[in-house]
């Protein structure tokens, strides 16, 4: 995105040049034709006389002959062409329509999960605050596009945005204000999903504008639809269902709890009796705990410079295999604990503040979050049978996100929002060693800004003396 950016404004500086050439040119042809016109005129007017004089009649011919060839010319040679070819090369860095199809699945993502209304969402208003930001006409558009398969109550809401916004505004494209033009698009759009009866309303909105009702084509292109639209059968939109536990933890809308109590850590090791941890409960069986102000801006600092080169869109593990997936949209890279004296102090620190030990835990996972970047409810735990399971997840907020991107537990009502420094440490694993399906969670989408965290998995081999009362399978014999 910051690329598309400065793109951007390489692309407008390169049209303004482009338009300084077509004004170059023009400017030429306005200073010379009015004299060219004097002459002509005066011509004209006496055509006779004017021939009879042999400086007038060869001046004329030489003019017919050489000038007017290079007018000829002149006219042919196109404008800007430099500029043409610049803006075919930088062709290959545009998004292409996959990833305006990502894009309009982000905002829908983010529309649904933090309910926010189009109107809103097209005046820059989140979550009742607003920002520097609008949408247009072709913006609107391309979302009732991308919603028409699947909600198309809601792509209506858009594109009536679009009409709407079209009244009051003039778009700054080589399509300009033409409100009929967007209208005719919309209608072909509904055509071409098979919403007759929506098709012919707007498309006879578009031709009132257009006030061309008399168009031959436009005739026959009506009596088409509204054939179309006679045999069309009448379906319900249907109501879609957008709640979901994890979404409403998302908003902020679980019954507010606070903080079960909050104490200094300060046991036995060395580091936490010269500086003591602020320690939150949010819940005690199992133990799910937030450290406060546990990593410096410096560290911070240190695990970025370290992480940013190396990120890569996140994986999961579905039967066994790592893949991709819609349920994490994030880039992360490992990082060995013992990768510099920095990750080395961390580690160090974790294992003082969780009194675990962490031999045989996975590297840290550093992950950013883009916007609209997230990971559904999920377990940390494996699901296949395993020895050393993921005992306990520490994870370390890098920074504070503006809008968005809590850590939920919808089974606590639970909503942890990401604060620069802090650390959020909870066990997977019950006493008797079956995973605990209470510790459901996710990271919500990033509304605006993006969100950085780090990640633990601490595993359970070198701490089984943590469940003393392992149940015993029975033994067959
Ligand atoms: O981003 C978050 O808040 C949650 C991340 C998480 O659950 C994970 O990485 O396993
Ligand atoms: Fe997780």
């Amino acid at each position: 995105m910051v690329r598309l950016v400065q793109l951007e404004a390489d692309f407008i500086d390169n049209l303004s040049s482009y338009a300084d050439e077509l004004e170059a040119k023009l400017n030429k042809l306005k200073s010379v034709i009015p004299q060219m016109r004097a002459r002509s005129k005066q011509a004209l007017l006496q055509v006779e006389n004017y021939i009879s004089n042999p400086i007038n009649a060869f001046s004329l011919l030489r003019r017919m002959h050489e000038d007017w060839q290079d007018w000829n010319v002149f006219m042919e040679t196109s404008v800007g062409q430099s500029q043409v070819n610049f803006f075919n090369q930088a062709r290959a860095e545009l998004p292409t329509s996959a990833d305006l199809y990502d894009a309009c699945a982000t905002l829908f993502r983010l529309q649904v999960v933090y309910e926010l209304t189009v109107k809103d969402m097209t005046r820059g208003i989140l979550n009742g605050k607003q920002y520097d930001a609008s949408l247009n006409a072709l913006d609107t558009y391309a979302m009732g596009k991308y919603l028409i398969k699947l909600d198309r109550g809601l792509a209506g809401e858009w594109f009536t945005e679009t009409s709407e916004w079209l009244k009051e505004n003039t778009l700054q494209t080589p399509i300009g204000d033409s409100r009929e033009k967007v209208l005719l698009l919309f209608a072909q759009a509904l055509l071409d999903y098979k919403y007759y009866s929506i098709a012919l309303t707007i498309f006879d909105q578009a031709v009132l504008l257009a006030n061309d009702s008399a168009d031959p084509a436009l005739l026959s292109k009506r009596s088409i639809i509204e054939e179309l639209s006679r045999g069309e059968v009448k379906e319900k939109p249907e109501a879609k269902s957008r709640q979901t536990i994890y979404e409403i933890g998302c908003r902020g809308q679980y019954v507010q709890k606070s903080g079960l109590m909050c104490m200094y850590k300060s046991k036995s090791p060395a580091f936490l009796r010269l500086a003591r941890i602020k320690m939150e409960v949010l819940v005690l069986d199992p133990l799910v705990v937030i450290f406060h102000d546990v990593l410096s801006l410096r560290e911070i600092d240190g695990l970025q410079e370290i992480a940013t080169p190396h990120l890569k869109r996140s994986l999961v593990v579905r039967y066994g295999v790592n893949v991709q997936a819609k349920l994490r949209i994030s880039a992360g890279t490992w990082v060995d604990p013992k990768h510099n004296n920095l990750t080395l102090r961390i580690e160090r620190r974790i294992s003082d503040m969780v009194d675990l030990n962490l031999e045989g835990s996975e590297p840290f996972y550093i992950i950013r979050y883009g916007l609209g970047g997230l990971y559904k409810a999920h377990y940390d735990y494996f699901d296949s049978n395993t020895n050393d399971n993921r005992l306990a997840t520490i994870l370390f907020y890098m920074n504070d996100v503006e809008q968005g991107g809590a850590t939920v537990f919808p089974h606590f009502g639970q909503t942890v929002r990401p604060k620069r420094g802090n650390a959020l440490f909870w066990y997977n694993i019950q006493h008797n060693g079956t995973v605990d399906t209470r510790t459901l969670h996710g990271g919500c989408p990033v509304l605006v800004g993006s969100k950085w965290i780090f990640t633990q998995w601490i595993h359970e081999l070198p701490n089984m003396f943590h469940r003393p009362c392992r149940k015993q399978e029975p033994s067959a014999a």
